[in-house]
């Protein structure tokens, strides 16, 4: 795998709409296999873990997800998953990787087409299909190039979904668990949640409904 290079580092104050504020400050890089402009946050005040001996460094690797994490869209999870893991991080010291991998890889209007087959009566995963795409197009590479550059060898996870997890092991980084997330659950986003468990293997204990 090709090393990637830190190009920059801001601070970058945060604070969310219900007030809850963390210092974090922001890295972006050169190098990334894909091209994307991926931003890293270090959360917290935690040095990160670096040697096989140190603690493992939290670590949450988020998707982007336009219509959820910004406009808080009830048909998905992302937006209080997002706004969990910068408090869960922040609060022990670790990093949040934002993934510019909108609607699992396959872009905005893209994940619109699908919602529409969704309406129509088609998982989520079907619609990718349906449209042409991979049920789920994202690749970890650059997660692992991101950490390869901030140093940090040695990982927990804050994920719900095991193939992050296999796909950062294979990459070659050390996850030494994985944690899971909160169940983010709403009207709308029932059948999302439940095709996600059935169709992705993600470990989500949803209640009965
Ligand atoms: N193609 C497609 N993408 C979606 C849909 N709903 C959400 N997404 C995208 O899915 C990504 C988030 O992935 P999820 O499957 O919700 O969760 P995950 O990242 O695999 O697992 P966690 O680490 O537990 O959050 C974001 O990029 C969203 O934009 C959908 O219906 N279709
Ligand atoms: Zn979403």
């Amino acid at each position: 795998m090709r090393p990637a290079a830190i190009r920059t580092q801001v601070d970058i104050p945060l604070r969310f709409g219900d007030g809850f504020a963390a210092r974090a400050r922001a890295f972006t890089f050169d190098g990334l296999v894909d091209g994307g402009e991926h931003l890293a946050f270090r959360l917290g005040e935690r040095r990160l873990a670096s040697r096989r001996d140190d603690a493992p460094t939290l670590v949450r690797v988020h998707s982007e997800c336009l219509t959820g994490d910004v406009f808080g869209s009830d048909r998905c999870d992302c937006g209080p998953q997002l706004r969990e893991s910068v408090e869960r991080v922040a609060a022990v010291g670790g990093l949040l990787l934002y993934l510019r991998q909108e609607g699992r890889g396959i872009g905005l209007y893209a994940k619109l087409d699908a919602y529409a087959l969704q309406d129509e009566g088609l998982d989520t995963y079907d619609a990718n299909l349906a449209l042409g795409f991979g049920a789920d197009e994202r690749d970890y590479t650059v997660a692992a190039q991101m950490l390869g550059a901030l140093g940090v060898g040695r990982v927990a996870l804050l994920t719900n979904n095991p193939d992050k997890v296999e796909q950062l092991r294979a990459l070659g980084v050390e996850v030494a668990a994985r944690v899971p997330t909160g169940v983010h659950l709403n009207e709308t986003n029932a059948a999302y949640l439940a095709t996600k468990v059935r169709r992705q293997r993600h470990d989500l204990e949803l209640p009965a409904i």
